[in-house]
């Protein structure tokens, strides 16, 4: 059998100053977790913010408190939580009494996405993910030179299957074309506004095309996977490379033209851009379309000549023809008592209902399959009742 049950939260000694601006006693509500000379702190609010639950940490070492950037949407303050160290620099955190679409969460203090931001960021940095039950299907990640029918292909897929597929909807500061709307085709937005949520964390990933700044928001990703839909993503070759060294697993499909002179003729067409924008687009189509054929971020190259045929073979790379089920969203609730210990066995952690007048049921949540994490939810969390005889 493999380690000891370990349990622990671990209420620091009394009368700390805190990073909470006053010595104080800790609160009930707060939890903490020690992780090498380090405690992190779990309770409060974040920056005065009293929807967004608050983390300090404590160096022994130093004696020092400090308030880390907070990065990703975290749970909001309750009752009470219980916290467990995990392997691979997270924390679980169980917000008690709450019903399970809102009661896991995962604290990343020492993931690849932290210490990348750390670096990115040049300070201490911590970032939540919502744990979510069961396994949605891969978001798709869609790229291709600009004209080359992307969007048609997706519009066609969203207006077949409107209750499969939903689009993320990206930033850019790019002025909007005619008949596109804001929230629907892009956010438009300022990009002093955008380099601000860029440095704040909120993107998933974003870079400059064209001239202009475009980028993902985590929560432009999360609004679809959280409605149960299978997210699709019309971003370029740059946005497709972060994405795939993200923790988003997804499918990449790249769509290539017929000719270039094709793609001229399409972007023509349209009807959308001036001639300079044509020009630019043209001139940075040859080296997209290279990229995306050689750089290995691509598992598949569909060839847009006939629309209908290369809709079809999308359809056909995804798995769907025209019978296909609409896929949806495990509603079955299991709710996790107010009071209760938690133990660590191995992947699986056991939550023990206490209490006068409950059933004693346990409850297990088992981590062993987890996948994706911070920015935006962590994935493949099995949840049982074993209840006692
Ligand atoms: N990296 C990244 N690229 C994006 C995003 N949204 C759109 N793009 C790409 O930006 C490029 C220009 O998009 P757009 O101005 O709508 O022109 P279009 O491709 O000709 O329709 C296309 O290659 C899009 O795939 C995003 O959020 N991130
Ligand atoms: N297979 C195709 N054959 C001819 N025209 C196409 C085809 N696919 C798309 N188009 C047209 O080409 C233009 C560019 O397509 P669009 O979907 O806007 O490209 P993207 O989103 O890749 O920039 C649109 O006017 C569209 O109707």
């Amino acid at each position: 059998m493999g380690e000891a049950p370990a349990f622990f939260v671990n209420h620091l000694e009394n009368g700390y100053t805190n990073g909470f601006g006053v010595k104080s006693e800790p609160k009930n509500r707060d939890t903490s977790v020690q992780i090498g000379d380090r405690s992190f702190v779990i309770g409060g609010n974040h920056e005065g913010n009293p929807l967004f639950l608050g983390v300090q940490i404590h160096d022994k070492i130093t004696n020092k408190w400090s308030s880390p950037s907070v990065l990703g949407t975290g749970p909001k303050p309750c009752k009470g939580y219980s916290a467990i160290v995990l392997k691979n620099g997270r924390i679980l955190v169980i917000k008690k009494g709450s019903a399970s679409d809102d009661s896991i969460w995962f604290l990343e203090v020492d993931t690849s996405f932290v210490r990348e931001q750390k670096k990115l960021l040049g300070r201490e940095v911590v970032a939540w993910s919502k744990g979510v039950r069961g396994n949605a299907e891969k978001p798709i990640v869609i790229s291709g030179p600009s004209g080359v029918g992307k969007g048609t292909l997706i519009s066609m897929l969203m207006k077949e299957f409107p209750s499969m597929f939903g689009f993320s909807v990206s930033h850019t500061t790019r002025a909007p074309r005619f008949m596109e709307k804001c929230g629907v085709h892009y956010h438009f937005t300022d990009k002093t506004v955008m380099e601000k949520e860029i440095k704040d964390g909120k993107f998933l990933e974003f870079a400059s095309v064209h001239g202009n700044l475009y980028g993902t928001s985590i929560e432009s990703v999360e609004v679809v996977t959280d409605s149960g839909k299978r997210c699709i993503l019309d971003i370029d070759v740059q946005g497709a490379r972060s994405v795939k060294a993200s923790s988003l697993d997804a499918i990449f499909i790249f769509v290539c033209p017929p000719s270039m002179n094709e793609l001229e003729d399409r972007l023509r067409a349209r009807g959308t851009e001036t001639e300079e924008q044509i020009q630019k687009r043209l001139r940075n189509a040859d080296a997209e379309i290279k990229a995306g054929e050689s750089s290995g971020i691509f598992e598949h190259i569909l060839y847009n000549d006939n629309l209908e045929e290369c809709y079809k073979n999308l359809k056909n790379l995804l798995g769907i023809d025209d019978h296909a089920p609409v896929n949806g969203v495990e509603v079955e609730g299991i709710n996790l008592p107010k009071e209760h210990t938690v133990t660590k066995m191995e992947e699986k952690i056991l939550i023990q209902e206490t209490g006068e007048g409950t059933k004693n049921n346990m409850i297990v949540l088992d981590l062993s399959s987890i996948n994706g994490g911070a920015p935006g939810r962590t994935r493949g969390i099995v949840l049982d009742t074993v209840k006692s005889s």
